[in-house]
C-alpha cells in the first residue's frame, strides 16, 4: 500500500475532498508493475465505460468475504453476462410494477410504528425499511429476525472504519477472538438460513405464484442462461443481493430526506407537487421535482463513492496517457460530482440541475456506467422516491443534529454520520 492508497483507505472523504479542491482528473494511488489509477475525469471515465469489454473487473477484498468469490458483482465473461441477462429484465420496465406493493406496504409499517414526539436514527431507519423491500423481493417475506441478523453481520464487518480495519487486516482463523471469526461464525448461519429460505421457495414452500415471483425462485428455477446453481454459488448471489440492494439505498433515501428538511422551500415545493396528485411517486412522469430531488441528492452525496475497479487486458491510452495491460482503473463517482467545470457551485443542493435536462452520463453516474452499471438502478429510484413520498405525506420531520449531516463511508456506501437524528413532529393519516 503506498501513500496516495494508506490516504484514499485511511483519510477516505477527506483525502478525496482534497483531490475534488484540485479537480484530479487521474491519481496514482500504487506504481507499477501493479498499478492502480484513480480517475476523476468525466471524459477519461466515459472513455473507460465505453471500453467496459476490453476490461476485466476486479472484486474488493473488503467486500469479498461478504458477498463470496462467485458473486454476481465479481464476475466477468459469459458468467457476468448470464446473470445479468437472467436477473436484469426482473428489476426494470414493466417487472417493477410488482414491487409497489411492497415497497408501500413495507413504508408505512415503519411509518405507523413512529409517534409524534419520537425521535429517529435516521439511516438506521431506512436502513430497516430497505433491508425489509430487497429481503421480500430476494426471498419473499421473511420475518425481521433473519433479516436483523443479517443487518448485524455486515455492521460487524462495515459499521465504522476502526471496524472495517479489524475485519480487513485481522483475518487469522485461530487465536483468539478477532471481529474476523466472529464475522465467520456469522456468516455460517446466516448463509444457512438464506439457503434454506431460497430452497424452500424453489419447493414452493413460502412463496406465492410463479416460481419467479422471488429473485431466489428466479434463481433456483435452471433456467437458461444460467442453469442449476450449486449451493455455494447460489448463496453468493442471494447475498450479493441483498447487500447491494440495501446499503447505498438506505444512504440514499437518508440523504434525501436529510437535504429536503435542511432546504424548506424544496420541502414545500415537493409537498405542493404531491398534494396535486394521487401518485404514490411511483412514476418519476408524475412527481418531476421530487425525481430531481432524488437524482440532486445522489449526486451531492452518492452513496457509492467508486465505480467497480477495471483491470485493463491489453496496453491502452488514457486521455493521451499510456497505459500498460494490467493496470487497475477505479472511476470515482464522488470526483466527477463534485467538479466546478462540470456542476457549478457543485456543493450547493440545487434540483433545479435535473429539471427538463439530461445529464450525459460521464457527468453523473450514482450508478457507475458501462456493462457494469448498477443492475438495481431503475429499482432503486423507484424504492427512492416511493419513500420519500409517503414520508413527506405523513410525517414532519426535524433534524435535531443536523451537524451530523456529513459524509461518512461504511464500506463502500456513503451516508451521513451515524447518529444523525429525526425528531417526528407530525402524523399525518396513512392510507388504509
Ligand atoms: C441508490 C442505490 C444504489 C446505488 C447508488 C448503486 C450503485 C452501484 C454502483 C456504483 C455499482 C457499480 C457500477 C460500475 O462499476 O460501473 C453498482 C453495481 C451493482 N448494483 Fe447497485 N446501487 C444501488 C442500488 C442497487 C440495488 C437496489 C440493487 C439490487 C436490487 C443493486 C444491485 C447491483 C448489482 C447486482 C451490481 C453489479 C452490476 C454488475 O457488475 O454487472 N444496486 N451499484
Amino acid at each position: 500500500m503506498n501513500r496516495a492508497q494508506r490516504r484514499l483507505f485511511l483519510g477516505g472523504l477527506s483525502f478525496l475532498d482534497s483531490l475534488a479542491a484540485e479537480q484530479a482528473d487521474v491519481v496514482e494511488l500504487s506504481p507499477p508493475p501493479e498499478q492502480r489509477l484513480l480517475v476523476g475525469n468525466p471524459e477519461a471515465i466515459g472513455q473507460i465505460f465505453r471500453a467496459d469489454r476490453q476490461m476485466h473487473l476486479a472484486g474488493s477484498d473488503t467486500l469479498r468475504p461478504l458477498v463470496g468469490d462467485r458473486s454476481l458483482l465479481f464476475a466477468n465473461g459469459t458468467r457476468h453476462a448470464a446473470y445479468r441477462q437472467s436477473i436484469g429484465p426482473e428489476l426494470r420496465g414493466n417487472a417493477l410494477r410488482r414491487y409497489h406493493s411492497t415497497i408501500a406496504d413495507t413504508t408505512h409499517a415503519a411509518i405507523r410504528t413512529l409517534a409524534s414526539g419520537s425521535v429517529i436514527e435516521l439511516t438506521e431507519w431506512t436502513r430497516k425499511i430497505t433491508l425489509n423491500v430487497i429481503g421480500t423481493i430476494v426471498l419473499g417475506p421473511c420475518g425481521e429476525d433473519l433479516l436483523h441478523r443479517f443487518s448485524t453481520w455486515v455492521d460487524g464487518a462495515l459499521g465504522s472504519v476502526p471496524r472495517t480495519l479489524l475485519y480487513r487486516y485481522l483475518r487469522t482463523p485461530v487465536g483468539l477472538p478477532t471481529p474476523w471469526r466472529t464475522f465467520l461464525r456469522r456468516r455460517e448461519v446466516i448463509d444457512r438460513d438464506v439457503l434454506h429460505r431460497a430452497r424452500s421457495a424453489d419447493r414452493g414452500g413460502t412463496v406465492s405464484g410463479t416460481p419467479c415471483g422471488t429473485l431466489a425462485g428466479l434463481l433456483t428455477s435452471g433456467r437458461e442462461p444460467l442453469g442449476r446453481l450449486d449451493d455455494d454459488d447460489l448463496r453468493d448471489q442471494l447475498v450479493s443481493l441483498l447487500f447491494a440492494g440495501h446499503e447505498t439505498t438506505a444512504s440514499a433515501t437518508a440523504w434525501t430526506l436529510f437535504w429536503l428538511e435542511r432546504h424548506p422551500q424544496v420541502l414545500a415545493d415537493v409537498r405542493e407537487e404531491l398534494a396535486a396528485t394521487t401518485s404514490e411517486g411511483s412514476n418519476a412522469k408524475d412527481v418531476p421535482l421530487l425525481d430531481a430531488v432524488c437524482r440532486e441528492s445522489l449526486r451531492l452525496t452518492p452513496p457509492a463513492t467508486l465505480a467497480g475497479n477495471r483491470v485493463l487486458t491489453e496496453d491502452w491510452d488514457l486521455l493521451g496517457r499510456p497505459t500498460a495491460a494490467g493496470t487497475r482503473l477505479t472511476p470515482s463517482i464522488y470526483l466527477v460530482h463534485r467538479r466546478p467545470d462540470v456542476h457549478p457551485d457543485p456543493l450547493r443542493f440545487d434540483p433545479g440541475r435535473f429539471l427538463g435536462t439530461r445529464m450525459p452520463a460521464q457527468d453523473y453516474l450514482p450508478f457507475g456506467g458501462g456493462l457494469r452499471r448498477c443492475l438495481g438502478a431503475d429499482f432503486a429510484m423507484l424504492e427512492l422516491r416511493m419513500i420519500v413520498a409517503a414520508v413527506l405525506r405523513s410525517l414532519d420531520l426535524r433534524c435535531v443534529n443536523p451537524r451530523r449531516g456529513v459524509p461518512q463511508l461504511r464500506g463502500a456506501a456513503m451516508g451521513p454520520k451515524p447518529g444523525l437524528r429525526m425528531e417526528v413532529r407530525h402524523v399525518r393519516a396513512l392510507p388504509t
